[in-house]
């Protein structure tokens, strides 16, 4: 547990802003994109306790599991994200019954494996690579059903090759865009075969699919991959009754089918990709103290702590303990001054989706930060390496962009100013981050995305800014 004394002045810090640092507006030309105007016109700090939403890769995945199990699986703390609630909407297309999203509680009357009914339309996986990618898995597997599979604009610009071959060497009969790469995708389901599929990228989204595929084969289908990528299918799959062997050394997983899964009571940690933002705030905005609760720290999650930590950030962590099977703890950051440090090899798929908001701590930290082996960035919800090399230098920013990755010189003060975001929640709440330690005001646009991980971004900054 925290230091009383210390942890009064970050829980009861009493609030003196007496407006909203962050303003919204939506552009006249497009009444559906919202812009953040971020003032910081006086000096601020973050104080107090936030509790980040539930982790999107879980709450994918209970969903999924839920709907392919018999019997009811009951689901606490579920990230009511724009992408998880694509992944309901296609299940429930195809005849899963789940209930209203919400928090507290919601249930999935599973159907059993192999049971999911052919859509009558077409199954739309929105903004979510995570959806498209795992839900392609299942529907191969389904024999004698067809389904086509589409997503948003961003979405249907996403390599699909890279699960569409493991699948078609499983005996899969998929067509898309480009031989197969784009979707909209059109799968008629078949019986599969097991493979030994060597994934030349540590991609949890590519294992996922596989080992779901594989669930419904007759023997042993092993992924493995360059480095260990998340690991919460494993631990799921397990939980749900399915035979998974794991050798992390190895980088190899092993599903052994055909499965039978049963519908289980799933908890959802707190998302440590969402609390990412709220550990470089409190770390880069001098004087903050910031309690995060109830965040997951498996430790296939776990480098960015590791890089903060490197960079000589203020970080402990607080009441640790196990939730349904995923290790969870309190997390408590406060301001330090950073150091630069190397970010490649292994750890990048431990910290994949908060190397945007890393790239603003690196920004505040003295020296070069070096970011490499992250070519895979330039492939998710934008191009996140020419995002923060382009606009990172909008604000002031020392960036130069590499193939696969980006050298970011810190020390030069930032200065507001007016980024695009293309619609990419994590570049949007990134720079709504960088903006807490620029001068004047940041203009953000399209940060409506936010919504996809993160609905409650918004009000949780303004209960923490402090003035
Ligand atoms: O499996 C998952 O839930 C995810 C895996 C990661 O993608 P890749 O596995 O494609 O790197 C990550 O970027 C994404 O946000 C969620
Ligand atoms: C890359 C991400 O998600 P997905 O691939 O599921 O769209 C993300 O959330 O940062």
């Amino acid at each position: 547990m925290a230091e009383p004394s210390r942890m009064a002045s970050a829980l009861f810090c009493p609030k003196v802003m007496s407006d909203s640092v962050l303003k919204l507006h939506h552009p006249a030309a497009d009444a559906t994109a919202t812009t953040w105007t971020i003032h910081s016109a006086t000096p601020i700090c973050l104080r107090g306790t936030v509790r980040v939403p539930g982790d999107k890769s879980i709450s994918h995945r209970a969903l999924m599991l839920g709907a392919l199990a018999t019997g009811e699986t009951e689901i606490r703390g579920l990230l009511l994200g724009e992408d998880p609630r694509s992944t309901a909407a296609c299940f429930r297309a195809m005849g899963a019954q789940i209930s209203e999203l919400n928090t507290e509680r919601v249930t999935v009357q599973g159907i059993g494996l192999g049971q999911l009914q052919e859509p009558e339309s077409v199954l739309d996986a929105g903004n979510s690579g995570t959806t498209l990618r795992l839900m392609l898995g299942i529907l191969a597997s389904h024999t004698d059903r067809f389904f086509v599979v589409t997503g948003d604009d961003s979405l249907r610009s996403r390599p699909m090759g890279r699960v569409v071959k493991p699948l078609e060497q499983m005996g899969a009969k998929i067509w898309g865009r480009q031989g197969g790469k784009f979707a909209p995708l059109a799968i008629q389901g078949q019986k599969l075969q097991p493979i030994h599929y060597q994934s030349p990228i540590a991609s949890a989204q590519v294992k996922s699919c596989v080992m779901l595929a594989g669930l419904m084969c007759e023997g042993e289908t092993i992924v493995t991959e360059p480095h260990q990528s998340r690991d919460h299918s494993e631990r799921m799959f397990r939980a749900f009754g399915a035979d998974v062997e794991v050798d992390v050394e190895a980088c190899r997983v092993v599903v052994k089918g055909p499965a039978q899964l049963k519908g289980q009571p799933v908890t959802v940690p707190g998302d440590i990709s969402s609390a990412a933002f709220w550990m470089v705030a409190a770390a880069i905005v001098p004087d903050s103290d910031l309690m995060i609760e109830n965040v997951g720290i498996n430790p296939t999650r776990t480098g960015v702590l590791e890089a903060l930590q490197q960079m000589e950030a203020d970080i402990t962590l607080e009441n640790q303990r196990t939730v349904a099977g995923e290790p969870v703890a309190d997390i408590r950051v406060r301001h330090s001054k950073l150091k630069a440090c190397r970010i490649e090899g292994a750890i990048i798929p431990r910290l994949i989706d908060e190397i945007p908001v890393l790239a603003v701590a690196a920004a505040f930290a003295e020296g070069t930060t070096v970011i490499r082996d992250a070519a895979e960035l330039r492939v998710k919800e934008s191009d996140r390496l020419t995002a923060m090399a382009t606009q990172l230098q909008k604000f002031g920013a020392q960036v130069s962009e590499h193939p696969d990755g980006l050298d970011i010189t810190g020390g030069t003060p930032l200065q507001g100013t007016e980024v695009e975001s293309w619609g990419d929640h994590r570049i949007a709440m990134s720079f709504a981050i960088a903006s807490l330690n620029a001068t004047g005001t940041t203009t953000i646009h399209h940060a409506e995305s936010a919504a996809i991980s993160y609905p409650d971004f918004v009000p949780t900054l303004d209960a923490v800014v402090h003035n």
